[in-house]
């Protein structure tokens, strides 16, 4: 057992833009960096620590090491973010920890090590939950030095992307699980692709993927906690995609061309402006380009250099993250966009440099505002499309439809369908799921029910692979699934690969315990009834509330079925027959402490018609959470349902919990039943 009480697991997801890490049972990383990292001397052949340009050490500055050289590079002829930095001597290389689906090793592995070293998890022993420290960083790799047991078991998330080759992916494994348990000293380790994870953040063992990260959008479907290779699908429509548009709309590289699509009808339209000159002042630029001496040939070298690309997209990031754009009542969001006359786009936005871009007086500007749109666009504009490999850039929802269709298994195809899970940092775009169901609309066949699924929390959404890994290795039945080092030492890096993980890339059916049983399928706590015991039947967790017409009845004071029954015999036969209405009630599952509630809570039904209309039921969920997920503390979640009767009506009222549910609480509340007092207003609640 390496995961206890006192000893969480420490998980690292390494994307690549963006690396995390933090412990398991958390429910954020305590450490986000970016996945570059440079090496600072050519003599070095490892990378020594994540490349911040908002932190570098004094070591790489520029040869003053200042900010704010006078001598700026200015919009017009060159882009205006580039850092100030950059050393214009030193032969600093910047390298991502994943390219075109490849790990480098090496990289991945000075990202674990910067980890360790920020949370200051070697020789710390026993639990870190809640430990901070400062960063103690050096780029010469000079305080690497402290302990080098680790009491952690390692969690590697494998964000790498799908249509590596087996034999890449068995050597990529090995590769992985050498360092964690090599150089890292590992004492037991697992590595599990991010798909899996964020669908086990969401709760689910099935559910079709979408990821919509830095590199592009990945597409996979999960079955019972395999990723399927069919189906699994990759378009480079993403957020350094988006990135790079925008950076060629800003440097005024666009192509005419006006008659692209309806949504783009005049993008890139330069006859009605470009860029203005920069206009404001007192800005204080982040990144800068001392041209200062330089020949234009070293300026254009660095104009190329990676730290000048990783800059530029910082600043792009920036761009479209920031709310520059105002829908008027000061919300920003991706499906009013395209609606939008050119009047209706306000505000600006400074680039670094000190340029302001006026959304409303310049063609660009408003073609910036459009840019999270280019998701879902079927036509590119032209000089995006020099950019891009049109095969490869499908839009989002094809994407989804492509994978769907790759599907031939009718049920699970279904399943997947209505199991739309939505992660991905470039994902946070404001509405970006309703917009996505309603392009879905569009493309799936009517007759398939869908539902897209996103958290409305930000952080869950970004960061959903780590949540999924947290949850995994708290999981009890998880625990037997970890790789000792004594297994690795005796079996060897690459049979082990093998062993251990080649029946989840291949799909093959699972010898090892794998999927471990989340949580929700756990049938730890059953909802019982607590208030109303006569009306509700605990052991089929069914409700009988009774229904009578309203003029039948004049029984003030009706408690429970019994009295109702009996009134029902003394009335009248000819009489409209008296209706039942039930509803089955969810369970609600517990495992190590976290506590889960299954998407679909509650399903009510109204069996017959009933004779009067001005009833109505409302069902409510009130979860709290109390545990040390921070997010789970006093969450309440309710959702209402109210039921016209008068007609045959079933109901369903699904919410999903995850997280630390401790309480969850069923409240059915029945109106306008006048004559019952009893029932006006009723709340029977289920603890
Ligand atoms: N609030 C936001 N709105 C829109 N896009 C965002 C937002 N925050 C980050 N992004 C974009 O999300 C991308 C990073 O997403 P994510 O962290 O999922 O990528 P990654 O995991 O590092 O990369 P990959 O998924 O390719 O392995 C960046 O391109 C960034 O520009």
């Amino acid at each position: 057992m390496y995961c206890g009480d006192e000893t969480g697991a420490f998980i690292g997801d390494v994307g690549s833009e963006t690396a995390r890490f933090g412990f398991g049972g958390e429910d954020a990383p305590k450490c986000c960096v970016s996945s570059a990292v440079y090496s600072s001397s050519p003599r070095r052949s490892k990378y020594s620590a994540p490349v911040s340009l908002l932190n570098l050490p004094p070591e790489l500055a520029g040869e003053n090491g200042e900010e704010g050289a006078d001598n700026t590079v200015g919009f017009d002829n060159t882009v205006g973010f580039v850092p100030v930095y950059q050393s214009m001597s030193s032969n600093c290389g910047v390298s991502n920890a994943t390219k075109s689906g490849l790990m480098d090793v090496d990289a991945w592995a000075c990202l674990w090590e910067y980890s360790f070293q920020s949370m200051c998890v070697r020789g710390k022993g026993k639990h870190t939950l809640g430990h901070r420290c400062q960063p103690d960083f050096h780029p010469d790799g000079s305080s690497q030095t402290m302990s080098t047991t680790i009491d952690h078991p390692l969690l590697a998330v494998d964000s790498t992307g799908h249509d590596l080759s087996t034999k890449d992916r068995e050597s990529q494994y090995a590769s992985m699980l050498e360092v964690m348990f090599e150089a890292l000293d590992a004492p037991a380790a697992y590595i599990a692709p991010s798909s899996i994870l964020s669908a086990f953040a969401h709760a689910r063992q099935t559910a079709l993927v979408v990821d919509i990260g830095h590199s592009g959008t990945k597409v996979t479907p999960v079955r019972d906690g395999f990723a399927l290779r069919y189906g699994s699908v990759f378009s480079g429509r993403g957020g350094k995609w988006l990135g790079q548009v925008q950076q060629s709309v800003l440097t005024g590289k666009w192509n005419v061309d006006g008659s692209v699509v309806n949504r783009w009808n005049g993008w890139g339209d330069s006859s009605k402006g470009s860029v203005p000159p920069c206009a404001s002042k007192g800005v204080r630029p982040r990144y800068l380009l001392r041209s200062h001496g330089l020949s234009e040939c070293r300026l254009e070298a660095l104009k190329r250099s990676s730290f000048h690309s990783m800059a530029a997209h910082e600043v792009m990031y920036e761009m479209f993250t920031s709310p520059h754009i105002d829908d008027g009542d000061g919300n920003e969001n991706i499906e009013s966009m395209n609606d939008k006359d050119d009047q209706e786009y306000e505000g600006s936005h400074v680039l670094p440099d000190g340029t302001r871009i006026d959304v409303t007086s310049c063609r660009a500007g408003r073609d910036l505002c459009r840019i999270p749109e280019l998701l879902f666009a079927e036509t590119l504009p032209n000089f995006v499309c020099e950019t891009a490999d049109e095969d490869k850039m499908v839009s989002v929802h094809k994407l989804i439809h492509m994978s769907l269709s790759q599907i031939l298994d009718n049920e699970l195809r279904r399943e997947l369908a209505s199991n739309i899970v939505l992660v991905g940092g470039a994902s946070q775009f404001p509405t970006l799921d309703k917009r996505l169901s309603s392009e879905l609309s569009g493309v799936l066949p009517s007759s398939m029910k869908y539902k897209v699924t996103a958290s409305k929390n930000q952080i869950e959404r970004r960061y959903s692979a780590f949540i999924g890994g947290s949850i995994l290795s708290s999981l009890g039945s998880f625990q037997q699934l970890w790789l000792s080092k004594k297994e690795y030492e005796e079996t060897g890096s690459a049979r082990l690969a093998i062993q251990r993980f080649k029946q989840k890339w291949e799909n093959t059916m699972s010898t090892n315990h794998w999927p471990p049983q989340l949580p929700s399928q756990q049938h730890i706590f059953q909802v019982k009834s607590e208030c109303s015991s006569t009306l509700a039947d605990p052991k089929s967790n069914r409700y009988n509330v009774p229904w009578m017409p309203s003029d039948a009845f004049q029984h003030p004071g009706l408690a429970d079925l019994k009295s109702i029954q009996s009134i029902y015999d003394s009335m009248d036969p000819s009489l409209p027959m008296v209706s039942n209405t039930s509803f089955t009630s969810g369970s609600f599952t517990s495992g190590n402490g976290v506590l889960y509630a299954p998407p679909t809570m509650l399903r009510f039904q109204l069996n017959d018609e009933v004779g009067t209309a001005a009833m109505e039921v409302e069902v409510a969920i009130d979860v709290y959470g109390v545990s040390s997920l921070p997010m789970g503390i006093g969450r309440v979640d309710r959702h209402e349902g109210a039921v016209q009767p008068g007609a045959r009506t079933n109901g369903e009222i699904s919410g999903e919990y995850w997280g630390t549910v401790m309480v969850v609480e069923v409240a059915t509340c029945v109106h306008g039943v006048p004559l019952l007092s009893t029932d006006i207003g009723r709340v029977d609640k289920q603890k």
